[in-house]
This record gives structure tokens, C-alpha cells and sequence, in this order.
């Protein structure tokens, strides 16, 4: 997969250099370009906003340097076979990002992010592109944030563990939370290691009983208790008749 990210603070995407997304990059599973937003700049001030037609707060950014670097970035002649890139706009009136989100981006071979700061990007630009690639407008929550470079660093981590060859355990994505399949709409339960006691506290003695269908009941319970007490609205989503196969799946 290749990722392209245009923005005005290129030094914020450093964290794609560390951890799990720079072991896929240095994998070669991930091949991320990050691209400064004022290299289509040309007067003296690289000035990439302006003030909004129709006036209020804040300022736009304008058309010409988005226009310049995503015609470049989408010229770069990468390969993607089938499948061309997705334009990946972060916005707080985006489509919410969930696991399902992630998931059909994983399947896409070139993700171009356009974190946008200041009051957002004139619209012409988006209308512009979605003439020509797959545009979604995404955002990671019901909060707002000061530009779209976090939502970047959240998306990708979410896609990039999704990987093959990324994530150490393949089968670790079946019991993560949202995952589809027996997990689907359940938070994860609690998780535990060694040592076996810890400032007087214990292991669940489910887990050290070494049988697998009350261990995988148990913590299928868990995860339902978790859910009901923080996500109640995930549970109207259950099918308890699934349950019984998510037993077996589990
Ligand atoms: N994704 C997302 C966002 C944002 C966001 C995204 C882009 C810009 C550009 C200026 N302000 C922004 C906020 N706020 N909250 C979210 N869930």
C-alpha cells in the first residue's frame, strides 16, 4: 500500500516513522510520502489561506496550492493496478472512521490524505477530485480538533495493523474490538499476564483452568459486560442467536 499525505506541518506525520507503522514501512509493506503543502506556493509569504467568501471566523485554503500538489502527487505514476487511489479527507462532517472503515481502506492499494487546517479547504477542490478518484470524507469522532494531521496518524495506524504481514499474530485482528465476526459490535474484555498475583490482586481462575471453551465463554461474557457498561448502543446491535456460533468461533 501506498500512502501520500499533504499538509502544511509535514514535521506532524513523524510518527509514521516509529512503531508499528515504521516497521511496515521499513518492511516494505508501507510505502508513505509525506509532501509539504507550501512547495506549491509561489509568492514571498507562501500563503495557503485566504478569507471566506460570504465572510466569518477564520480563513480558507485556497484552491491553487491543493489543485498544484494533488495533480503532482496523483501524476507520481505509481502502479496500483485495478484499483487507483482514494482520496482520504479528514473532516469533522466526515462519514464516522470505524473497524468497517478501515477495513475496505486496507483493500484499497494508494490512500492520499489532504489534512486540512484553519476553517477547512475550499470545496471546489474536493468537488474537483471527486470527478476524477474516490473521495471519502472521513472523521475519527465527535469532537473538534484543530486540523486533520491527527486523524491521519489514527486512520493510518488503524489500516496499517490491518496489513498482511504487519501485525505479528494474524489472528490477532479476530478478537480486537469491532472486528467483524464474533466480535463485531463487542468491546474488548479485560487481558492479563504475569506475574500471577500483583499488589494482592489475582488472575480470573477461568484463565489459568487451561480449558479453552470456558475460557473463550468467559471472556465472550466480559466483553458483553464491558460493552453493556460503556457502549450500550453496540449492544441493540448483537444478534443473540449469533451467539452460539460466536462460541465456536471464538
Ligand atoms: N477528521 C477529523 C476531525 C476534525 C478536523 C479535521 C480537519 C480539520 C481542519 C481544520 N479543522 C479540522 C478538524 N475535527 N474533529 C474530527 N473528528
Amino acid at each position: 500500500m501506498r500512502l501520500d499525505v499533504v499538509t502544511i506541518f509535514p514535521e506532524y506525520l513523524e510518527p509514521l516513522n516509529v512503531s508499528l507503522v515504521g516497521k511496515a514501512r521499513a518492511r516494505g509493506r508501507l510505502d508513505v510520502h509525506v509532501h509539504d503543502l507550501r512547495r506549491w506556493t509561489y509568492d514571498r509569504h507562501n500563503t495557503v489561506d485566504d478569507t471566506p467568501y460570504g465572510g466569518g471566523p477564520g480563513m480558507v485554503m485556497k484552491t491553487e496550492p491543493w489543485g498544484d500538489a494533488l495533480d503532482d502527487v496523483l501524476a507520481s505514476g505509481y502502479e496500483s493496478g485495478a484499483h487507483g487511489p482514494v482520496l482520504v479527507v479528514p473532516t469533522p462532517s466526515g462519514r464516522p472512521f470505524t473497524q468497517e472503515l478501515a477495513v475496505e481502506l486496507s483493500e484499497r492499494p494508494w490512500l492520499v490524505f489532504t489534512p486540512a487546517r484553519y476553517e477547512g479547504i475550499d470545496r471546489r477542490v474536493i468537488d474537483e477530485y471527486a470527478t476524477r478518484i474516490p473521495v471519502v470524507e472521513v472523521s475519527i469522532g465527535d469532537y473538534v480538533l484543530a486540523g486533520g494531521e491527527a486523524a491521519v496518524l489514527v486512520i493510518t495506524e488503524a489500516v496499517a495493523r490491518l496489513l498482511p504481514g504487519v501485525l505479528g499474530n494474524a489472528e490477532s485482528h479476530r478478537d480486537d474490538s469491532f472486528a467483524p465476526g464474533a466480535m463485531a459490535n463487542l468491546l474488548e474484555g479485560p487481558v492479563y499476564t504475569k506475574p500471577p498475583e500483583w499488589r494482592g490482586r489475582g488472575i480470573p481462575d477461568v484463565l489459568l483452568s487451561g480449558h479453552h471453551g470456558k475460557i473463550a465463554r468467559w471472556r465472550r461474557d466480559e466483553a458483553f459486560r464491558r460493552t453493556a457498561l460503556n457502549r450500550p448502543d453496540l449492544i441493540e446491535r448483537c444478534d443473540p442467536a449469533s451467539f452460539d456460533k460466536k462460541d465456536r468461533e471464538m
